[in-house]
């Protein structure tokens, strides 16, 4: 089974990271012989300046044909090119795993979480009006059934892990919507896994504190797009933070950074985020089609990537080297033989 993949390049540091790894990507098709077919597609804002629309109709139409979407960061956009592919296509599964890798010296020891963050729904929905000058709201939207099925995904998940749960909440305060969250995820968790529950400002401290405690955590759109970045710093640095979202049709793979415009331009942004996003699609087109070539080259790039930490000659300065963005692709590279 093949897999038609639009690949968008975005904004600030995306286009130096995803056309320095294209080279990974043509050399894993080529090694593992892997039927994926990319089209690069625009969207963002250089996207936005160019043609008036940051996901114009042209890229849409590539989308809509293509199995998923793998793409760098996009700038200030965000909302009018992420967010609406979320909702467009129900990509309601945000995994955020947030992974120490090897070599790479930790203040906060060996961390191993990942963050199971509602895709659809809350404050991100768009739902934000003006009532009168000086005057907005921003609704939050929290149904049961979209709540439940991430508690669902979030028990899979656990299941092949360490079958421990966190549900992230402020249920104390916002007790019908967070209220419902909560009792949605203790449905479908409690007394299947070792299930606890936490409010987000703890949990932000716990993080912190005792990151080792954490397994899984599944939490809501707002708090799981902050506690993810917290988690994957934990580990070591944005830059090495992945993510998939994964809807029933389609599914989309990005690095969990945004566009870092202050070091953009620069050559030494970390590629390893976005090259672990290749690594979890590849794993969903393994799931998807059962082809063990997929589970190969995953683990090929996973393995190289792995090395290249371990001897700890090519890294980039966010995780204490020195070495530019175009010199670990190239180490990443040449591990894959
Ligand atoms: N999914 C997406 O496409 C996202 C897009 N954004 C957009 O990105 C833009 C910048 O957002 P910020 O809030 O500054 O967050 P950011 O994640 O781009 O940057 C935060 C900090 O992390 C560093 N960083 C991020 N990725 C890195 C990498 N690969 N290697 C080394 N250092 C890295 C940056 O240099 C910066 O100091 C905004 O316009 C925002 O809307 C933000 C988050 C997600
Ligand atoms: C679309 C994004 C700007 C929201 C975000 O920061 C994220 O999903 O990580
Ligand atoms: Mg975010």
């Amino acid at each position: 089974m093949g897999f038609v993949v639009a690949l968008i390049q975005g904004d600030g540091i995306g286009p130096e990271v995803v056309s320095k790894s294209k080279t990974i990507l043509a050399r894993l098709n080529e090694k593992f012989s892997l039927p994926i077919e990319y089209i690069e597609v625009e969207a963002g804002d250089t996207t936005k300046n160019k043609f008036g629309d940051a996901l114009p109709k042209d890229s849409l139409r590539v989308i809509e044909k293509a199995d998923m979407i793998l793409k760098g960061p996009v700038g200030e956009t965000a909302a009018d090119v992420v967010v609406k592919l979320r909702l467009m296509y129900d990509l309601y599964a945000n995994l955020r795993p947030a992974k120490s890798l090897p070599g790479l010296e930790n203040k906060f020891g060996d961390v191993d979480i990942l963050v199971v963050r509602e895709n659809t729904e809350d404050l991100y929905k768009g739902l934000e009006h003006v009532i009168s000058d000086g005057v907005t709201v921003g609704i939050k939207v929290i149904t049961r059934a979209a709540s439940t099925r991430i508690a669902q995904v979030a028990l899979n998940q656990a299941l092949r892990r360490k079958k421990k749960v966190v549900c992230v909440h402020k249920s104390n305060v916002m007790r019908i919507t967070d209220g419902l969250f909560a009792e949605s995820c203790r449905n479908v968790l409690k007394g299947k896994v070792e299930y606890s529950e936490m409010y987000v400002d703890a949990a932000a401290a716990n993080l912190v504190r005792n990151p080792q405690a954490f397994d899984v955590i599944v939490t809501e759109n707002t708090y799981g797009d902050i506690l993810s970045d917290e988690a994957g710093q934990i580990a070591g640095s944005l830059g090495i933070s992945p993510s998939a979202n994964i809807g029933d049709r389609k599914s989309l793979f990005e690095p969990v950074h945004g566009a870092a415009f202050d070091i953009a331009g620069k050559n030494i942004a970390n590629p390893t985020a976005f090259l672990l996003s290749v690594g979890m699609m590849l794993d969903r087109m393994q799931e998807l089609s059962g082809d063990i070539r997929y589970n190969n080259a995953a683990k090929s790039l996973r393995d190289a990537i792995y090395s290249v930490y371990s001897e700890g000659k090519y890294l980039t300065p966010d995780v204490g080297g020195s070495s530019t963005t175009d010199e670990m692709i190239s180490a990443i590279r040449s591990k894959i033989g």
